[in-house]
């Protein structure tokens, strides 16, 4: 699968490869990408390449040097930079709002619904949380959903569940499992061909979706001008101004910690007859969360923007009132009870593994 090529002097018989995770979610996922290459540009050719962990690593040495401890996006990154493969195909929620020097976004495609669903334990006949009664367990690995609804929902339990969709669906189902029900984003259901699993939808002011949802980001190398180039035709500039603005949002709240962020988005075109990007009004509002759920600070915004720049202004902008208006007390409390957790005996490699699940489970 290792092949050599220079960038920005591709041949034509050059096959470009996208990568992902394995699981499931994230193969179908990378055939959207692929086919949505393939019908913009018939005459090159693309193919696809799923890493598992245990089979890649007896393959690249590069992932030795990681200690077989990062998460994937970082093992997938190492093939992107040792030019194995030259896209990677993310949920653009599971990606960090910083990128490693050499990788890039080079497509946003168009987001599915934002929103995250309430899935019912089949047999039950509950519609909405307003339904489930005191004591019921509601299943969610999110601390972005649990601080959210905490409060608003005191009788509920929320407890963990892990594992793929296909998994977290199965201990929903079991006869014996302790699920009522569970929260997944509603388009990673869609893509799996499962939407009639949601039950009812949770949207905003109830519960803000995480930044990124619903979206398919392609990181690429930045100095493949190729592959820049072929990217082009598959990015949604809307969906690449929303999100754009909501990972500004993130990047200035996260200062390097990941903490209960929510959003909600909208843009609208104001010349309605523009084909491409144009001039549009950009609604945002951001959410931070006390995982306690007793502080939650909210903030919209409503600005008309007329490039990327402008949209990465907004969303910063908006992360700043909202860091005036009660979420810096927040964060500094989420930072300070991380710092006083970290082992004196991890090692720094330790310590950003778990930043990164942390990052990851904070989604
Ligand atoms: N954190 C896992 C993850 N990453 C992306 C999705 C769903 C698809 C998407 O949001 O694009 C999910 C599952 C979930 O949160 O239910």
């Amino acid at each position: 699968m290792s092949f050599l090529h220079t960038n920005g002097n591709v041949s034509p018989s050059h096959t470009f490869t996208l990568a992902s995770r394995a699981s499931q979610l994230a193969q179908i996922q990378t055939n959207i990408v692929r086919d949505a290459l393939q019908a913009a540009h018939p005459s090159k050719s693309f193919s696809t390449s799923f890493m598992t962990t245990e089979g890649d690593k007896n393959q690249s040495q590069a992932l030795y040097l990681l200690g077989g401890k990062a998460l994937w996006t970082k093992e997938l990154e190492v093939a992107l930079k040792e030019n194995a493969v030259d896209m990677l195909v993310h949920s653009l929620k599971d990606v960090p709002t910083s990128l490693p020097e050499g990788c890039e976004i080079g497509a946003i495609l168009e987001r599915e619904d934002p929103v995250d669903s309430l899935v019912v334990k089949e047999g039950l006949s509950y519609k909405t949380l307003d339904d489930l009664p005191v004591g019921s367990v509601v299943g969610t690995s999110s601390v972005r959903r649990v601080a959210q609804l905490r409060k608003a929902f005191p009788g509920l339990e929320f407890a963990d569940v892990r594992g793929n969709l296909n998994t977290r669906l199965a201990k929903l189902d079991s006869p014996t499992g302790v699920y009522s029900a569970i929260i997944l984003a509603k388009a990673g259901l869609v893509r799996l061909g499962m939407g009639n699993r949601v039950t009812s939808d949770i949207t905003a002011p109830v519960l803000y979706h995480a930044v990124g949802q619903g979206a398919l980001g392609v990181e690429i190398r930045s100095d493949d001008a190729v592959a820049k180039e072929l990217c082009k035709a598959l990015t949604h500039w809307q969906t690449e101004w929303m999100c754009r603005a909501e990972r500004a949002m993130l990047r200035v709240l996260e200062g390097g910690c990941s903490v209960p962020v929510g959003v909600h988005t909208e843009i609208k075109p104001l010349n309605a007859s523009a084909v491409g990007p144009t001039r549009s009004r950009l609604t945002i509002t951001g959410s931070v969360t006390a995982i306690t759920g007793q502080t939650h600070v909210v903030h919209e915004l409503v600005e008309d923007v007329s490039n990327v720049h402008d949209v990465d202004v907004v969303g910063e902008k908006l992360a700043k009132i909202l860091m005036e208006n009660g979420a810096k007390a927040i964060l500094d409390d989420i930072n300070a009870d991380r710092e006083s957790r970290k082992g004196v005996d991890k090692t720094q490699a330790e310590v950003k593994v778990v930043e990164d699940t942390m990052h990851a489970v904070a989604q």
